[in-house]
């Protein structure tokens, strides 16, 4: 565990798992979740891998600095996670705004990221009416008003309303609404397409098909824009597959390690 300090000050809260010199996967997570989303998948990935995952500004144990965050500064704390880690030529794996992250840091610092997985994401999400509108949600009713309606999104129908989705929506109702409020703001005033279609890099998109906050087209004109990128799609779950499916989630993550060569490129650090 280590406390990563990011360009303006802000502690961000990340975890490395594994030999130093092993290649990397770094994972960045969703709005309103922690680095905790991705537990399930972890154990099911191949062996002789470097684990880092970090939590958002305003999300888990990272701090919640005062909102509105832009996405330069989200981008900033995943680059100074890779910096104290000493990570380059990575695998990352972004999920929703980790994947709006992950886009970022691959145009900003190229030689961080090799390859990675645009999961359940988009070089734009939603629209600035649609975020200022939620932010006023969470500001008034706070995140236990807000959770049904987001985990109705999250969630398709067979896993909806299960006991295993109680610990998800603890998970989002712990959110602090400041940090939950300040991410929403970054995701309104991002629009990657032109900066994303400029990429070169081996790229896996995977979509839900009851993606309710982004749909399966939504994620396929993302990747699309990158030439020679590949799509999956798992069907009959939500916007975080990879814990209403952690099985197929980990078998295409694991797939695509293998066709990358991943697990051969070493750190190069
Ligand atoms: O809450 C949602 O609608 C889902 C979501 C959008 C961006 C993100 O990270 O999660």
């Amino acid at each position: 565990m280590t406390d990563v300090i990011s360009r303006d000050g802000t502690r961000i809260h990340a975890q490395s798992e594994g030999p130093d010199d092993s290649p990397v996967i770094i994972f960045a997570n969703s709005l309103g979740s922690t680095l905790a989303v991705w537990d399930a998948i972890l154990p099911l990935l191949p062996e002789g891998l470097r684990i880092i995952r970090f939590d958002l500004r305003g999300h888990g144990r990272s701090d919640v600095p005062e909102g509105p965050y832009t996405m330069g500064q989200l981008v900033s704390d995943a680059e100074a996670v890779c910096e104290v880690f000493g990570v380059r030529d990575a695998l990352f794996i972004g999920l929703s705004v980790g994947g709006m992250i992950a886009q970022g840091l691959a145009v900003k610092r190229p030689e961080m990221i090799r390859a990675f997985v645009l999961s359940n994401t988009a070089a734009k999400i939603g629209n600035q009416g649609m975020w200022t509108d939620r932010i006023a949600m969470i500001r008034e009713q706070g995140m236990a008003g807000a959770s049904d309606a987001v985990m109705q999104r999250w969630f398709g129908r067979d896993f909806y309303g299960t006991p295993a989705m109680a610990p998800l929506k603890a998970m989002f109702e712990a959110t602090s609404p400041e940090g939950y409020c300040g991410v929403c703001a970054a995701i309104a005033g991002t629009d990657f397409y032109t900066p994303t279609s400029g990429l070169r890099i081996p790229t896996l998109g995977i979509a839900g098909s009851e993606d309710g906050s982004t749909p399966p087209d939504l994620v396929r004109e993302t990747v699309d824009l990158i030439p020679g990128s590949q799509f999956a799609l798992i069907r009959r779950v939500g916007h975080i597959p990879c814990v209403e499916k952690p099985d197929e989630y980990a078998a295409l993550l694991s797939r695509f390690i293998a066709d990358t060569g991943h697990l051969n490129a070493g750190q190069t650090s």
